[in-house]
This record gives C-alpha cells, structure tokens and sequence, in this order.
C-alpha cells in the first residue's frame, strides 16, 4: 500500500458488478429452463460460491471474460446434491438458497465458513416454516442448515427485520407454494429481487411496503446486464471526497433508489457530488462524480436509510471523521450480525488513528479527527472484505502505512480494489 500514500485520486472507472444482483441473476438464470446470459456479472468469491452450487444441482454454467452463460435443465429437473452446498462467507448465497431449496423440495445440507456458521439463520427458517419447510439448525439459529423436502403452502407475513434476505427467501420459497404469498415490510429493503423477477417474466405485485407473488408460476431465460455496485463504488466516493486533489467518476453504477442512500448522506455532508442517470428502466443506472471537498460538515442517519446504505456504513465512519461536526449513526444493530460485529470493528480499527466515537448499541457518534494520533500501526480485517478496505481507505486518506493482518478478504466482494487505486492515482 505504501505506492498509494501521498497521492490523488483522479479519473474515470467502473467498479466491478453488483454483488445482490450477480447472485440473483445466477439464481434466477438456474431456475428458468433453457440458456440465460448475465453480462458484467461481479466475479468474487461470494458469487462463485453460488456458481458453484448451481453446479451442483445440475445447471450448467459458463465463466467467460465479462460474462457468464446459464443453461438450465429447469428447477424440476435439478440433481439433488449429493455433498454439503458451501456457501463459504456469503450470507446472500446462505439465505436466498434456503428459500429455492426449500420451494424446490429436496433434501440439502447448507454449510458456510466459521463466519457463517456464527450469523442467524433463523429469521429465514421461521417465514419458511410458516410455509411448511423442514429446516434444521444449530442450536436453533446457525448453520449448517439441513433441509428436508417438503411442500409448501402461500402465507401472509410481516418482515419483523429489514432484511432483503429474507425478503427474497421467501419470494424464491413462494413461487414453488401453493396459493398466494403477501409479504409486509416496515422499512423498504433492497429491491433487486422483485425487479429481477419480473424481467424473468414472473407475475409480481408492489404495492408500497407490500409484496404478492401466486405460486406455480416458472421463469422464463433472459439476458441481463449488471451495473456496477454502489457499495464498492462507496469506497471510491469516500476516498475521494477526503483526499486533496481527488475527482473521481465511477461510470455505470447501480443508483437504485433502495442502495443509493449514500448519495443522501454525501449530499447532507456538503460534499462536491454530481449524478448523473443514464436509465432508469428496471434497475436504475448512472454516473457519479465526486471531488474532494474542504468544507465537508457532518450526517446523522437513522430509520428508513439504513437498510439503503447497510453495507456502506463502516466507510461513511471514516467520512465522518473527516467532517467539521459529530457524525450520528443509529437503528443499525443489523451491522452487528454481518461478516462480524462490525460496528465493534469499526470503532476497534479506527481508534487506533485517533478518531473518537461514542459508542451505541445500534450504532455511533463519530468525532473530527483534529490529529492523527496512531495508537499502533496493526490492524485487525476480522476477515471481513468491507472493513479491510475501510481501514486502506483511511489509511490512504491519512498518508499512514499501516499493517493489516489479512487482506485477502478483499477478493469477497471487490477483487481489484488495490489495482483500481493504482490506476486512479497521480503524484500531488
Ligand atoms: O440481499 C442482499 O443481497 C443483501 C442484503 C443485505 O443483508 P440483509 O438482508 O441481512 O439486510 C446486505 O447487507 C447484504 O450485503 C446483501
Ligand atoms: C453483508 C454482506 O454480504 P453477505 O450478507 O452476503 O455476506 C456484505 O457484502 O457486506
């Protein structure tokens, strides 16, 4: 990292592809017989975990340079698995394969790594249940899950989390039961599944925070172009909004009104932010232009943004430390249930380079950092892809070179992180 301190970050880019919509798309591709296409898919870690899985029940999948081609014997024809599915560290792949499992209706183990087997599966299996699925877990709540094949039947229910997870869970479940699936959400959760599942020429309502899906109902192949993830870009966007001399445009990236909560918290901040849509037909999709700014003030975030900007929050802490006001975080006691307990992380990592935070059960109130006072150069990524690149964003802002224990987490959700910074940066 030390080729990246005292530089800017200059230029156009485009991040790799969403990380929701590529495991939506290889799920829903599987799930409709026949061959679909998925162009500018994110290939990760994370995602080639649900690739391989929709190996394995016996759909044939394709990894070329920019694309991945599906072929699908159809969800009815699928092979039931013989070994456990690994979902490894991703808990989109671990959730919204409970759902298809369960409404295809095969017996299945459901294992992920040590990072998985600690996050509650049981908010998954209680709408599942409802339907009739057989699901066991640990102690209740943890993987592996053990999946029996049953048959389900349509149910009305109230999300008591804001969890898309759960949300499309239930929607995969649904189109497998019998009658019709209402699902009621306090705050809106990210979309992606809805709107894919409409492109895959399923008949879904939306009505508000409400959700209806008639079983029965199969899908049809299609093409699909990912756009690039705003919760990778918000690295980028951060970074540059901090760094003297830094004006970045990240090109074709997902601005869906349910992820974009970021451009919000920017736009609160004072910051210099420019958006640009370039389509807004399914998912929306644009250009966003962010310069470094001095006069940065502060945000204070709580209720119906925070699932629009869940997985941002670890980097927004950096951005506020660099503010001329307290920062407020609250209602996100979800982060403590991610990869791990990342606001626990957050304030951990970041006190070492003298940023002050209150701490909340639900969140945080982050100080300006006056000075950087670095309180030891070893940092902990808890293997946890989106703290590890808070912590180099930071580092990088602050011109400090600094030890993280792994980094190889990166490869998660972002696998050229460190080569776009080389390619955006330039000598002040
Ligand atoms: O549905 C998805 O693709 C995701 C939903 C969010 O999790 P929850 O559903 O647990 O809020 C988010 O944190 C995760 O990175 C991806
Ligand atoms: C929480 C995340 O992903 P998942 O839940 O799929 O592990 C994330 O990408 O930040």
């Amino acid at each position: 990292m030390k080729s990246l301190l005292n530089q800017k970050f200059t230029g156009s880019i485009q991040v790799p592809g969403d990380k929701s919509i590529t495991h939506r798309a290889l799920m829903m591709a599987s799930l409709a017989e026949g061959t679909s296409v998925i162009h500018s898919p994110l290939e990760s870690e994370d995602t080639f975990r649900t690739s391989e899985i929709m190996g394995q029940l016996g759909v044939d999948i394709k990894r070329e340079e920019g694309r991945i081609t599906v072929t699908s014997p159809g969800s009815s024809n699928f092979t039931t698995p013989e070994e456990v599915l690994y979902t490894g560290n991703s808990g989109t792949t671990t959730r919204l394969l409970m759902g298809l499992i369960a409404g295809i209706g095969m017996d299945a183990t459901i294992e992920g790594d040590s990072s998985i087997a600690k996050r509650p599966m049981d908010r998954v299996r209680t709408p599942l249940g409802k339907m009739g699925a057989d699901i066991s877990l640990v102690d209740g709540k943890y993987p592996p899950i053990l999946m029996k094949r049953s048959t389900l039947k349509a149910i009305e229910y109230e999300m008591p989390v804001a969890s898309a997870q759960v949300k499309s869970a239930i929607l995969f479940a649904a189109l497998y039961a019998d009658g019709e699936t209402t699902i009621h959400e306090k705050i809106k959760s990210r979309n992606h599944t809805e709107i894919m599942l409409e492109q895959f020429g399923v008949d879904i309502e939306v009505d508000g925070l409400s959700i209806r899906l008639k079983g029965g109902q199969s899908l049809e192949p299609r093409d699909v172009q990912v756009p690039g993830d705003i919760s990778s870009a918000a690295f980028l966007m951060v970074l540059a909004a901090i760094t003297e001399g830094s004006d970045i445009t990240i090109e074709n990236v997902s601005l869906n009104e349910t992820r974009a909560g970021i451009i919000d918290v920017f736009q609160q901040m004072n910051a210099d932010i420019e958006i640009e849509e370039t389509s807004s037909e399914g998912e929306a999709i644009g250009n966003i232009r962010i310069r470094h700014s001095k006069d940065l003030t502060s945000f204070e975030l709580s209720g119906e943004i925070i699932p629009r900007l869940i997985d941002e929050i670890p980097v927004l802490a950096v951005l506020g430390a660099f503010g001329s006001e307290p920062s407020v975080i609250k209602d996100a006691l979800e982060l403590r249930y991610k990869e791990t307990d990342r606001l626990r992380a957050v304030i951990d990592e970041l006190e070492k380079f003298g940023i002050e935070f209150e701490e909340f059960e639900d969140g945080f109130k982050v100080y300006p950092l006056k000075e950087l006072k670095m309180t030891s150069d070893s940092f902990k990524g808890y293997h946890d892809h989106r703290i590890i690149m808070m912590l180099l964003v930071m580092a990088v802002a602050s011109n400090t070179e600094i030890n993280i224990d792994d980094t190889s987490a990166i490869n998660i959700s972002y696998p050229g992180f460190l080569e776009d910074l080389e390619k955006l940066k330039q000598a002040r």
